[in-house]
């Protein structure tokens, strides 16, 4: 009974945020969660640090584990080129519906696709049900357990190319220590560790960015 606390960050949003402006839903959802309630989206700090590692790869298929609220999925799709897509996968179906929402609002639609289901059963599915040949950048933040299988199992499935890029949350706070020590001692993946802190908090967290090199 009663709203949940992605709702009240949605109704938040709808009477705060400018329809059509990634940048206003933004805003208002890092209003609400630095001002009313934490909630788990990358948030302003770390997103500013996303901004620039997606604007430096220029990707134009992005995948994304882990939506939540689509707070992430609009931060990077707002700075992409027409005919550039994210695909964006999550296994709770209140949050796929928050999200949608919060993409439509932002005006987002047509570059942003929400994946319903766990990234286990989507990922092989890439290509053949999406058309998808190789990724360019996959924003990893959802379970911090599954950061390493699905990275194995992004590289099983043949999606990675000279140059993707991994870019993975929260590898300090709550931390991903098998993803981490995986990619870092990986001959065929060059890391890079921006350190920053948990969103609305002062905790110390992470981003890690690992390339694949082919
Ligand atoms: O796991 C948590 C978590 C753990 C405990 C309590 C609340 C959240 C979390 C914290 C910050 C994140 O940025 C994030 O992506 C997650 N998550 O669930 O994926
Ligand atoms: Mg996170």
């Amino acid at each position: 009974s009663g709203m949940s606390k992605e709702e009240r960050i949605l109704s938040w949003v709808k009477e705060h945020a400018m329809a059509g402006n990634p940048q206003s839903v933004l805003d208002a959802i890092d209003y609400y969660c630095y001002n009313t309630e934490w909630a788990m989206n990358v948030g302003d700090i770390k997103g500013v640090i996303m901004d620039r590692i997606v604007e430096e790869a220029k990707p134009r298929v992005l995948l994304e584990l882990g939506t939540y609220c689509g707070y992430s999925a609009i931060r990077m799709a707002r700075l992409l080129p027409p005919g550039a897509r994210l695909f964006t996968i999550e296994f709770n179906e209140s949050f796929a519906s928050i999200a949608s929402q919060m993409i439509q609002l932002a005006g987002l639609q047509d570059k942003i696709s929400i994946l319903k289901g766990s990234t286990q059963e989507i990922i092989p599915q890439l290509k053949k049900k999406h058309e998808i040949s190789t990724v360019d950048l996959v924003f990893l933040d959802h379970w911090k357990d599954r950061y390493l299988p699905d990275t194995q199992l992004l590289l099983e499935s043949g999606l990675l190319r000279k140059g993707s890029v991994l870019l993975a949350d929260n590898v300090i706070c709550p931390g991903a220590p098998e993803f981490l020590q995986f990619v870092r001692g990986h001959p065929r993946f060059q890391c890079t560790h921006y350190p920053a802190t948990v969103e609305y908090l002062r905790m110390r967290d992470a981003l890690e960015k690992a390339v694949f090199l082919g």
